[in-house]
């Protein structure tokens, strides 16, 4: 777990209205990219208001993850993680362990990425074998893997505008990510929290203390349920409260690696004492597997060297995974 403690700390996680994310006006994306910086060299977590996704295909998305969680547990054994060579399928309860200190997390998971066989209008992809491999589906639930492509489909788009964003945040082109995120090496989770007693076993909780793995992470969470929590520079919990219509976006330490953590990530947990069940929908997003995680301009200077090895961003996202899931790879 990669713990840089954030420069300032913070009590509230800022809310960034995107609704001059496309504008043809530099100005206002300027703004917006200015309000973006301040959010993740602060916070490394911000919420989006007019995302874009619409809401019907979140509804439809979350309908569909809800009758994939309430299957047979053999038909869901089927699709077991393990069995994938590129971490698709499903992950059983306690089936991962996002925080080594713990003893497992209190959820379910299904994990898929992009499809070579779906194109994406402006994009050429070449299955690298490399993680990007073949998604695994439910024969039991025929329109799934529909529904949760259109899901997937509309937040590459939004993961697409955001790198142009974060790019001019950075005080770079505005262009200079998009050779390198050529294939979207997104990998999308849906989560299936069960409630939890509020005195429950020390070690096991919702999703432990981490960070997250690549670039960024859009989230989309259930409405009216309190579970996720943010760590500031002091060590304090801050509670990401669901607000209505909006995604969290939380940055990975793929992109503090790479901006010499001008840009934060920051550690979350989640912990759903809510007494009902809560879904959730991470879409986790890296660069292409090749791309050298090497000092981004602007991010080092001689009193500030870059702090890391290079290694390319698909190696490093591998290792985390290959560890995050080696706890439950010996019950399978
Ligand atoms: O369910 C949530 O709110 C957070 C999930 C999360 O942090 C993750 O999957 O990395
Ligand atoms: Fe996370």
């Amino acid at each position: 777990m990669m713990n840089a403690p954030t420069s300032k700390t913070f009590e509230d996680i800022p809310v960034i209205d995107f609704v001059n994310a496309t504008s043809n006006d530099p100005v206002l994306r300027r703004a917006l990219a200015d309000e973006i910086r301040d959010a993740c060299v602060n916070v490394g977590f911000f919420y989006i208001m007019n995302h874009g996704i619409p809401e019907n295909t979140i509804d439809t998305t979350i309908g569909a993850a809800k009758q994939f969680f309430a299957l047979p547990t053999q038909s869901k054994a089927k699709l077991d993680i393990h069995k994938s060579p590129n971490f698709k399928g499903y992950t059983a309860l306690l089936g991962e362990n996002a925080n080594p200190e713990n003893r497992g997390d209190l959820h379910e998971g299904f994990d898929l990425g992009y499809e070579a066989n779906v194109p994406l209008d402006d994009i050429v992809l070449r299955d690298d074998g490399n993680m990007t491999g073949a998604n695994v589906w439910p024969d039991e639930l025929p329109t799934f893997r529909k529904d949760m492509l259109d899901y997937y489909h509309a937040a590459i788009q939004l993961g697409r505008s955001l790198f142009s964003l974060f790019a001019l945040a950075l005080n770079l082109p505005e262009n200079f990510f998009d050779d390198k995120i050529t294939k979207p090496a997104a990998i999308m989770r849906l989560l299936y929290y069960p409630p939890q007693p509020p005195r429950s076993d020390e070690g096991v909780i919702g999703i432990g203390a981490h960070t997250d793995y690549e670039c960024f992470t859009i989230l989309w969470q259930q409405q009216d349920i309190q579970a996720l929590q943010v760590m500031n520079a002091n060590g304090k919990w801050i509670d990401a409260v669901s607000i209505p219509g909006t995604l969290v976006l939380n940055l990975g330490d793929q992109f503090a690696r790479w901006t010499n953590d001008v840009f934060k990530s920051t550690v979350h947990r989640a912990i759903n004492q809510s007494g009902t069940e809560r879904y959730s929908i991470p879409l986790f997003f890296g660069t292409d597997y090749d791309v050298k995680l090497e000092p981004i301009p602007g991010c080092t200077s001689p009193e500030n060297p870059f702090k890391y090895e290079v290694v390319t961003a698909g190696e490093y996202v591998k290792s985390r995974l290959e560890a995050t899931y080696a706890h439950s790879k010996e019950t399978m």
